[in-house]
């Protein structure tokens, strides 16, 4: 800056102690390279004319012959050096300017020389005496000559210096548009900064919310990492395991890969032993035609040898004789060993089919019936087969299976349980209920089935139909009836083309097909439900009525186109002991009478059977009746006379062996199949 002060600032000492603003001072202009640049381009013409202004200055004092030991007060054109405000030439403010005007310097001067103050540099003239008025007058005139000269001098340096400090205030207005703008610049600067303050800070709030975030955000994904990292961790144990896996699945494709090889050797060989296995099954096909042949040819004869077996069977049983008699003498119960001991001391089992009745003496509560000799006496009695108490229901069923298998060729079969009342005959027919203690009814299905089913390979197909109905007091009700209140008929219908009225059958009954063995179980189940809803007592029911088990095999063979049709009967008898004996009256008595009736009424037409009489009174009574058709020429019949092992019984034994003998005596005809 030059040495021309700014307005309100300090008048520097001298030119030399203007102080320039460095870089990086505190001066306001400081860091602000861009106006210090402005200020270095303004400066050039600035100093050579602080240099001028000084060495004008001085000219001016010299010219003014101004020295220090002047008396002038206020010399004019010199700076006011004691540091005062002045202005650059050396003016108060207010002060009039320097060659501003020239009349008002002439006063002042001349004011000056009135004080007779030496004026001008040196020694300055020899006073004269008050009286050279004229010397005095020429020194004026000279004074005033060099005056008027400084006085020219002075206004050419006053116009000089109106230029400079023209061009100064131009400068100086340049300098403080410039200072102006530099501040509006600074200003709008400061405001920039409060402005870039403020986004700063806001910056820095968005930044320290930001941060607050990314904290956040990084918990969460040091969360996440470590859960990554642990789940990394157990994919590695995965990967090692699967590592393991593929290593030992790599061991076992090795293997297989060996095995292949095997196989593929194994299958060129195999290929091999194929081409001459298919020669060796082209002459095997051949000769399995030829056996097919062979087989059909067996079969025709296998078939042939049935109808001859069945030819056979049929003789033997006719030479059995048409009816049989098997004895069967229960075991004593737990109740009675207790009472009399375990032993049958009145039966002795002579051999298979022989036993002996003998009266003992000491027997206990036996009364003396008619015909019976007296004590010790003895009485033999000989049957088909005689069962002593130990003989189980298997061993029984052996014997009757050839009565089965006649029924399954097609023919009537009719197998009675006849005895009194304890002495096993439901036992017998139905069977106790342990297990393989089942009886005749159960393992007569059980042998039908197997038997059929063994038939089905010959061509045969057969279908069982079962009834099972009971004769109380001489009336008929159906065991396996879902119905109440039906009316039973025995009734008889034509069976064949001639319209001979062959077949006997109930009217209303319920018929059930049997398609397994296991379904009699339910069937017998059934009927004793029904005869226990019949009676209050049903073990007294069941020994007071016949109930009758009829099972209708029907047959056809398909390559034969034979078919049969046979009936088996399994009838338990109701109790046969005598009247007197029984002591029964009222409804007992109406009871044991029908049944004595209807059990005398068989043995007659068993008798006239046997006799061959032109009637067989088959219709005295409901069970005969009922079992004409299996009962006579073309059936054949076994009857059980059971047997109780009781001493006390022993007349009622009696009775029931002769009455069996009486039937085993009979020759009944000749037993017809029932072929189509
Ligand atoms: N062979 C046997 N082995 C073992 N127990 C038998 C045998 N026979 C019969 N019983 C038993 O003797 C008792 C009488 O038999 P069951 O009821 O069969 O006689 P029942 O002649 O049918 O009599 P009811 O005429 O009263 O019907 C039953 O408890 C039965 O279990």
């Amino acid at each position: 800056m030059s040495g021309i002060p700014r307005p309100g600032s300090r008048l520097p000492q001298s030119s030399s102690s203007v102080k320039r603003p460095r870089a990086g001072s505190n001066d306001e202009n400081a860091g602000q390279p861009g106006l210090l640049a402005k200020k270095k381009k303004m400066d050039p013409p600035t100093l050579p004319l602080k240099k001028t202004s000084t060495s004008n200055l001085s000219k001016a004092k010299s010219m003014m012959n101004i020295g220090p030991k002047s008396k002038v007060t206020q010399p004019l054109g010199t700076s006011n050096m004691s540091g005062r405000a002045t202005n650059v030439l050396g003016r108060r403010p207010g002060a009039n300017p320097v060659g501003g005007n020239t009349s008002n310097l002439a006063p002042r001067t001349r004011a000056t020389v009135t004080t007779n103050a030496p004026v001008g540099p040196g020694p300055g003239p020899k006073k004269r005496p008050a009286w050279d008025l004229k010397g005095r007058l020429e020194d004026m005139e000279g004074l005033f000559a060099s005056t008027a000269e400084r006085v020219s001098t002075l206004e050419s340096q006053n116009t000089q210096l109106k230029t400079v400090a023209q061009e100064k205030e131009t400068e100086v207005i340049q300098n403080s548009e410039e200072l102006k703008s530099v501040a509006e610049e600074r200003d709008s600067l400061r405001k920039q900064i409060e402005t870039l303050k403020k986004e700063l800070s806001e910056v820095t709030d968005l930044k320290e919310c930001q941060a607050k975030n990314y904290r956040t955000q990084l918990d969460d994904l040091e969360f996440k990492k470590s859960a990554l990292e642990r789940k990394l961790k157990g994919l590695e144990d995965e990967l090692n395991a699967r590592i393991a896996e593929i290593g030992s699945l790599k061991s076992i494709v090795a293997q297989s890969n060996a095995t292949k090889d095997c196989l593929e050797a194994t299958l060129e060989n195999t290929k091999r032993h194929l081409a001459s296995a298919e020669d060796k099954l082209t002459e095997l096909e051949k000769l399995a035609s030829q056996q097919a042949a062979q087989i059909d040819q067996h079969r025709e004869n296998e078939r042939a040898f049935e109808t001859e077996r069945r030819r056979l069977h049929n003789t033997i049983q006719e030479l059995k004789g048409n009816i049989r008699v098997f004895c069967r003498v229960r075991p004593l119960l737990k109740g009675e060993v207790e009472k009399v001991g375990p032993n049958i001391r009145h039966i002795e089992f002579v051999s298979e089919n022989s036993l002996e009745l003998k009266r003992i003496a000491d027997s206990p509560n036996e009364s003396i019936a008619s015909g019976i000799k007296g004590k010790n006496s003895k009485y033999d009695f000989e049957f088909d087969r005689v069962f002593g108490p130990n003989a189980k229901q298997a061993q029984v069923f052996e014997e009757i299976c050839q009565l089965v298998q006649s029924a399954i060729d097609g023919y009537n079969v009719c197998v009675f349980a006849y005895g009194q009342t304890g002495s096993g005959k439901t036992f017998t027919m139905e069977g106790g209920e342990e297990p393989g203690n089942e009886g005749m009814i159960p393992l007569t299905l059980d042998m039908i089935y197997q038997e059929t089913k063994k038939l089905e390979g010959k061509g045969w197909t057969y279908k069982m139909e079962a009834s099972f109905l009971e004769i109380y007091n001489e009336e008929i009700r159906d065991l396996l009836a879902t119905e109440k209140n039906l009316k039973y008929d025995i009734k008889l219908t034509s069976s064949d083309v001639k319209g001979q009225t062959n077949d006997v059958y109930v009217s209303n009954v319920k018929v059930v097909e049997v398609k397994s063995p296991h379904q009699v179980t339910s069937l017998l189940s059934l009927a004793h439900k029904n005869r226990a809803i019949a009676a209050t007592n049903c073990n007294e029911r069941s020994s007071r009525s016949h109930s009758v088990f009829q099972l209708k095999i029907t047959g056809s063979n398909s390559i034969t186109t034979e078919s049969c049709s046979g009936t088996l009967n399994l009838v338990d008898l109701a109790g046969s002991e005598r009247l007197k004996d029984s002591g029964s009256e009222g409804l007992r008595l109406k009871e044991t009478q029908n049944i004595n009736k209807s059990l005398a009424n068989l043995g007659n037409v068993i008798m006239a059977l046997a006799q061959k009489d032109s009637h067989i009174p088959y219709r005295n009574s409901k069970l005969t009746h009922l079992l004409q058709n299996s009962l006579g020429g073309n059936s054949k019949t076994l009857m059980f006379v059971n047997v109780s092992p009781k001493e006390d019984s022993f007349s009622e034994t009696l009775n029931s062996l002769r009455f069996a003998t009486k039937v085993n005596q009979c020759q009944i005809g000749t037993a017809t199949k029932k072929i189509k």
